[in-house]
């Protein structure tokens, strides 16, 4: 334990304790460890490049569910940036609104295609007008979610499987028909998930699981593309509870916790997919940090996370 929390200190003490053992043990205190630790620190510093937004000005990026939400939002932040946007989700008349204000934020040009993920028609029109109005596409964020309920599992499996064709399947499809494009820019997929894809809450049994599938995929197909030497990052994004209307309304009242901010939570999304990031982690302290007990001591994180649960305001189903 003293060894994680003051390697330094807990160093010394095993070194002092046997002097005989260690005869060079004063130079090596005074001079290698200090300079072993600056090199350390530069190679850390040295390798996290910064983020600069005119990273994104001019890149060709699709997202996904961008009607609402923090896709609305991702929408906004990269069309500030300078990026072509492709915008899609069902809904029309709201995209178009979306467009609108894209243009008027800076975008180098900003589309849509309407559509369900439900059909792989939309899969194909997207890769389409990216290939032949954009030549090409630098970053694929995937975001979008069908509805789901936020209770008991109430043994649906047909909802089950329509939620694993929208919010898996077709994550599935997007990558393969967007792949080519991606390797030949070098680019990025982006792929929205949420804590509960990482550990088992109440209310959401039918959403985590398609969460889940979607870190079994893409942190397989990573490996497969380090092998092949493909030149395209996956980035998975792990979120915590954010304040888009749809979670307000699914879940402000049952959760003891306060929601983050969905303009905040699309740019963080952003940095990390520039930067070719293995995970996002937003909010950090209320995602990374107690992922940190999920191998060790599930049952206390389990216990924790119910604790923060109001099950007696949950709407009658
Ligand atoms: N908000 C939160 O607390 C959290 C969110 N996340 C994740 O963040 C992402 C965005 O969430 P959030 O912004 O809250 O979601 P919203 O419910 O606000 O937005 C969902 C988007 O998906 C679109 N969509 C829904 N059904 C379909 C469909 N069948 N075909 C195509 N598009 C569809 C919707 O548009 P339309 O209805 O017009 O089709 C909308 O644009 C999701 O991946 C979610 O899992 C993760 C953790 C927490
Ligand atoms: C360890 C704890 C401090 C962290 C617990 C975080 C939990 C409570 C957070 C993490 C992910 C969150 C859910 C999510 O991903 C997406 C949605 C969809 C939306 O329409 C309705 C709300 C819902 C179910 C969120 C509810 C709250 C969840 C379970």
């Amino acid at each position: 334990m003293a060894l994680l929390l003051r390697p330094g200190a807990a160093l010394q003490r095993l070194f002092s304790s046997s002097p005989a053992l260690f005869p060079t043990m004063g130079l090596l205190q005074k001079i290698l460890i200090p300079v072993l630790g600056l090199v350390l620190a530069f190679c850390f510093y040295s390798s996290r490049e910064n983020f600069k937004p005119e990273m994104l000005k001019g890149k060709r990026v699709i997202v996904t569910g961008a009607s609402t939400g923090i896709g609305e939002q991702m929408a906004y932040h990269l069309a500030r940036m300078g990026a072509h946007v492709l915008v899609t989700a069902r809904t029309e008349a709201k995209l178009q609104q979306v467009v609108e204000r894209c243009r008027a934020l800076g975008a180098s040009s900003a589309r849509l295609v309407s559509g369900s993920m439900e059909d792989m028609a939309t899969t194909r029109q997207l890769v389409e007008v990216a290939e032949a109005e954009l030549g090409g596409l630098d970053m694929l964020i995937l975001n979008h979610v069908g509805k789901s309920y936020f209770n008991y599992f109430d043994g649906d499996v047909g909802h089950v499987q329509k939620l694993l064709n929208i919010n898996f399947l077709s994550y599935v499809a997007m990558t393969v028909s967007a792949l080519p494009m991606l390797k030949r820019s070098g680019g990025s997929i982006v792929v929205v998930s949420s804590m509960a894809g990482k550990v088992g809450f109440p209310f959401t049994v039918p959403y985590s699981a398609t969460k889940f599938a979607l870190d079994g995929f893409f942190s397989s197909l990573r490996q497969e593309f380090s092998i092949q030497s493909v030149n395209v990052s996956i980035t998975l994004c792990i979120l915590g509870f954010i304040d888009t209307e749809n979670a307000m309304r699914a879940a402000a009242d049952v959760l003891l916790m306060s929601p983050a901010p969905k303009e905040e939570c699309a740019l963080e999304i952003i940095k990390g997919g520039t930067l070719r990031q293995r995970e996002v982690y937003y909010r950090y302290a209320s995602t990374k940090l107690p992922l940190l007990l999920r191998d060790w001591a599930a049952e206390l994180l389990d216990l924790l996370v119910r604790q923060r649960y109001r099950p007696e305001r949950l709407r009658a189903a």
